[in-house]
């Protein structure tokens, strides 16, 4: 099956529509991805089904959770993940993706130049030393840290009543156990990614005292 029949019938199995230009945009950042992996080492996942199922319907997996975020920082990002789907599947949402690792966030802005994503700014810094005003509606990261590190790394960049969305594999409730004094989870989604035989969930936070 080709890639482009792949992607559209994983989409059709999460229920998310997106107009054509955005099916081609996501099967040319699977295949750039494919290209730079070769050089660059940026995901251990080489077979190019898999490329469908683990990065980019993981990634687009969250979409329906992620509410009414216009600002969207994706912490920890590698290769652009998850925050390159979600930026071509949501053109309306601002998306900044931080990553410390010098060539994967340059490949990153190889892959903004070569897709045309105007929504979507890479940034190469350690999370902890990035400064934003305005800040954050949304924070979003797969596959960075446990839940309290991401959280103390990152809340200097969530704007008030702002929310954390933490991409896990089987429901972390240690690592919930141990969130920082201050926060909680608002929601705790169970994720139904196509053709993956795996837990997934996605963790919401909020500060404590949001409406
Ligand atoms: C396991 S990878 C996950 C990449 C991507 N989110 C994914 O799911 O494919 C974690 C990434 O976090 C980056 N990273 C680690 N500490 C960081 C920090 N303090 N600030 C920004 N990026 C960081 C690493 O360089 C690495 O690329």
């Amino acid at each position: 099956m080709s890639d482009m029949a792949t992607l559209e019938r994983g989409l059709a199995a999460m229920g998310i529509e997106l107009p054509e230009a955005a099916h081609e945009k996501l099967v040319a950042y699977a295949a750039l991805l494919a290209k730079w992996n070769k050089v660059y080492n940026l995901t251990a996942i080489r077979d190019s089904s898999q490329m469908m199922t683990l990065h980019l319907f993981d990634a687009l997996s969250v979409l329906p959770h992620l509410g009414a975020v216009t600002r969207l920082a994706d912490v920890g990002s590698g290769g652009g993940l998850p925050g390159i789907p979600l930026a071509i599947a949501r053109p309306e949402l601002a998306v900044t993706s931080i990553e410390t690792v010098n060539k994967k966030a340059t490949f990153q802005q190889q892959a903004k130049i070569e897709l045309k994503l105007a929504n979507f700014e890479p940034v190469c810094a350690r999370v902890e030393e990035v400064r934003r005003d305005p800040s954050f509606d949304g924070i979003i990261s797969r596959a960075f840290s446990e839940l309290s590190d991401f959280i103390r790394l990152t809340a200097h960049l969530l704007a008030p009543g702002g929310r954390f969305y933490a991409m896990k594999g089987v429901y972390p409730h240690e690592e919930i156990a141990r969130l920082p004094e201050g926060f909680r989870v608002v929601e705790s989604v169970e994720l139904t990614v196509p053709a993956l035989d795996a837990h997934r969930h996605l963790i919401i936070i909020e500060r404590n005292g949001n409406a």
